[in-house]
């Protein structure tokens, strides 16, 4: 990945936008999250990595409230997701999420992808959803495939559409789960940039992904998650470059290796 630095000084960021204290999870018996704090700034760009099974994908869906938790206590932007109540649908509007598998409805075109949830819960009209639309395709430079169904698309374009899709809604913060997992390796840079582009714009991001150039590069902080807790924590110079935890070490030595071999 070519060096892009897009790191902002301490004071450029914000108030904290999303807070997170003493949070446990259970799945039945299963303890998925244990003791969890944090806090992020609006305009951080955090990385989340750690092994398989670590809890990643279940600490940033508790973030919408994709999945609720047994113990602690989640505010975003103000609204406390463990109180109960209507919070929900007004979080979920100031938080766009991707996935790794892009979750485009299939029996819609592009441009109706991105404008459905405009219309349905910000009351747009047609023609000013598909104005956005269209502002965010070109974003994301594909506007010319608009017309066509995800199908007819490749897995970076089809991940670039989930982009501009969640961008509709003009979301505060964007969680990314793992975003270029699902793409082969010549279409990962495409959905980078994109989320090198976001980031420059001074977009509040956490991104699970294993793609440690893009945390070298991008995040302000990189937090390593191991059983389910939050093990280590850092600037990515820090980080990368003088690891404490002994799971650290070995975690990004994995990678380093694996990345060697390919
Ligand atoms: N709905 C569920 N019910 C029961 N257990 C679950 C459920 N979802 C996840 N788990 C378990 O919780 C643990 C953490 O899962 P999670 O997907 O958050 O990990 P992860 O760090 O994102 O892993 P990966 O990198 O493989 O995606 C795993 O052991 C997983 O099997």
């Amino acid at each position: 990945m070519e060096e892009v630095n897009v790191h902002l000084p301490d004071h450029a960021l914000g108030e904290p936008i999303i807070r997170l204290e003493g949070v446990n999870k259970f799945y039945g018996q299963f303890q998925v999250l244990t003791g969890i704090d944090l806090s992020v700034r609006a305009g951080e760009r955090i990385v989340v990595c750690g092994p398989s099974g670590s809890g990643k994908s279940t600490l940033i869906r508790c973030i919408n409230r994709l999945e609720v938790v047994q113990q602690g206590k989640i505010v975003v932007d103000g609204i406390d997701l463990t109180a109960g109540g209507k919070n929900v649908d007004a979080v979920r509007a100031e938080v766009g999420m991707v996935f790794q598998q892009f979750n485009l409805f299939p029996h819609l075109t592009i441009l109706q992808n991105c404008t459905l949830a405009p219309m349905r819960s910000r009351g747009m009209s047609k023609e000013q959803a598909e104005d956005i639309a269209m502002k965010y395709l070109k974003r994301v430079r594909i506007p010319e495939q608009a017309n066509k169904f995800p199908s007819q698309l490749s897995g970076g374009q089809q991940q670039r559409v989930a982009i501009a899709r969640a961008l509709c809604m003009s979301p505060k913060i964007m969680l990314f789960d793992e975003p270029t997992s699902a793409l082969d390796p010549e279409m990962v840079k495409e959905v980078l940039d994109t989320m090198i582009s976001l980031a420059e714009d001074g977009m509040t991001m956490l991104c699970v992904t294993h793609e440690m150039g893009f945390a070298r590069s991008v995040a302000d902080r990189v937090i390593f998650m191991a059983d389910g807790r939050i093990v280590e924590q850092g600037p990515p110079q820090e980080f990368f470059g003088a690891p404490k935890h002994e799971k650290l070490r070995q975690f990004l030595g994995q990678i380093l290796s694996s990345h060697q071999a390919h």
